[in-house]
């Protein structure tokens, strides 16, 4: 049985080369830019007014005369008359400013009477107020990097700047099988031996969580037949997530049906709890995820292996980890790597109560998974452990 970091190096090792698509701003909103954006106009496309009030000559002007209002220009409009040095010209925040004016004083500062201006601020100089042409991003330029995150502000930024369209790498296509003869669905009636099914609907939710929607969500019975159909249907996703039916019962029938799919398999068992009898494999380009059935062993699996395959494809990181001292001591077997449901307090991370795979009460308020090393067994209160965030 290979350990945690053998499991999580094959994964890399499987993960195709990330597609890249155009998408509109919007549509790539929370995506990866996979290469960089350059500016196709200045902006300010023009040397603008920064504040409401009055464009004139600063370097002709001798600090002391009144100035005659001649005209306005207001925000949207444009005037290509030269202003005298002896003149001003009321103007709004964003207007261009016209020829032969070099700074703006905001209308607070002036006393106006009729048509003049004595200006009132001293601390004005040559440009004030004043938001040069191309002051922000100059054409040509990089606007933004590759594989920077295009945040809303991002979106706004380019939509100011006159871009688009990015390119972007592509989230994975995601199909789901959920395999089980016991599952109800949530309108059914819950006949004996039978429960309601959860873990797809889990499963969406994490994914919703990622910007991603499953292109396909499957229930099937326990049924060679049934299960090697439904595979066969989503072998063209870039990403097929299997619960249920991996362990080693007589109706565990999932890693054999894959096998009769053409699917390769790359590991089955990870020395880790929960998830244990965990199965990985490949066919083609399709990644296949077969996660045990049990609930808290497929969110566990979902946010330590999945996630890393499809941030393989978006470039993108989900769930930070970090190293954080725990509230009190843990004790476990050495052997398999415990990956725990926890709490983060201000400076330490506790570990909750019900961490049996079945159960989902805890994971329901848990914010974070503990990793508790295969090697490691007498954890004491303050002992640094690695916390996997995962909201
Ligand atoms: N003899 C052994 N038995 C088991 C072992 C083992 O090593 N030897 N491993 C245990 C471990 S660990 C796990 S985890 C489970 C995994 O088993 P399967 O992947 O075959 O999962 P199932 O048996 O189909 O289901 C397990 C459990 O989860 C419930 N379940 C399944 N699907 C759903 C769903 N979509 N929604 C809600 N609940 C679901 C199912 O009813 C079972 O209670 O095997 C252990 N056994
Ligand atoms: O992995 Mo199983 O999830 O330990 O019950």
């Amino acid at each position: 049985m290979i350990n945690v970091k053998e499991a999580k190096q094959l994964i890399d090792e499987n993960c195709c080369a990330s597609k890249v698509v155009t998408l509109s701003l919007l549509e790539a909103n929370g995506s990866i830019l996979a290469e960089p954006i350059y500016a196709v106009i200045d902006t300010p496309p023009f040397d603008q007014s920064a504040m409401d009030g009055y464009a004139f000559s600063f370097e002709n002007w001798d600090q002391k005369s009144k100035l005659t209002v001649i005209g306005e220009i207001q925000t949207g409009n444009y005037s290509d008359k030269i202003v005298e040095s002896n003149q001003a010209v009321r103007i709004y925040t964003g207007a261009p400013i016209p020829p032969g004016t070099d700074t703006v004083v905001m209308q607070e500062k002036v006393n106006r009477d009729g048509n003049s201006i004595q200006i009132l601020d001293a601390s004005l100089v040559s440009g004030t107020n004043v938001r040069p042409q191309g002051s922000q991003t100059k054409k040509g330029e990089m606007a933004l990097q590759e594989q920077q995150l295009v945040t809303p502000v991002a979106i706004s930024f380019l939509a100011g700047i006159g871009i688009t369209k990015v390119n972007v790498f592509s989230k994975p296509t995601v199909s789901i099988i959920v395999t089980g003869k016991e599952l109800a669905g949530a309108n059914d009636e819950i006949s004996e031996g039978k429960i309601f099914e959860s873990n797809s609907i889990g499963l969406i939710a994490a994914l919703q969580q990622l910007g991603i929607n499953p292109v396909s969500v499957e229930v099937v019975d326990d049924v060679e037949e049934e299960i090697e159909k439904a595979i066969s249907k989503q072998l063209s996703s870039d990403i097929l997530i299997l619960t249920g039916g991996v362990s080693v019962g007589d109706y565990d029938l999932v890693p054999a049906s894959l096998g009769k799919c053409g699917v390769q398999k790359i590991f089955h068992k990870i020395k880790q709890k929960p998830g244990k009898p965990f199965y990985f494999g490949r066919h083609n380009q399709t990644l296949v995820f077969a996660l045990p059935g049990n609930p808290a062993a497929v969110m566990s699996c979902f946010y330590e292996y999945v996630v890393q395959a499809i941030s393989s494809f978006t470039h993108k990181e989900y769930f930070k980890k970090m190293a954080l001292p725990l509230a009190e001591d843990f004790n476990k077997k050495a052997g398999l790597t415990f990956f725990l449901k926890g709490k983060m307090g201000e400076n330490n991370v506790m570990v909750l109560n019900n961490q049996e795979s079945y159960k989902l009460n805890s994971f329901a308020v848990a914010d974070c998974l503990i990793e508790f090393s295969e090697e490691g067994e007498n954890f004491k209160k303050g002992d640094l452990v690695n916390v996997r965030m995962i909201l």
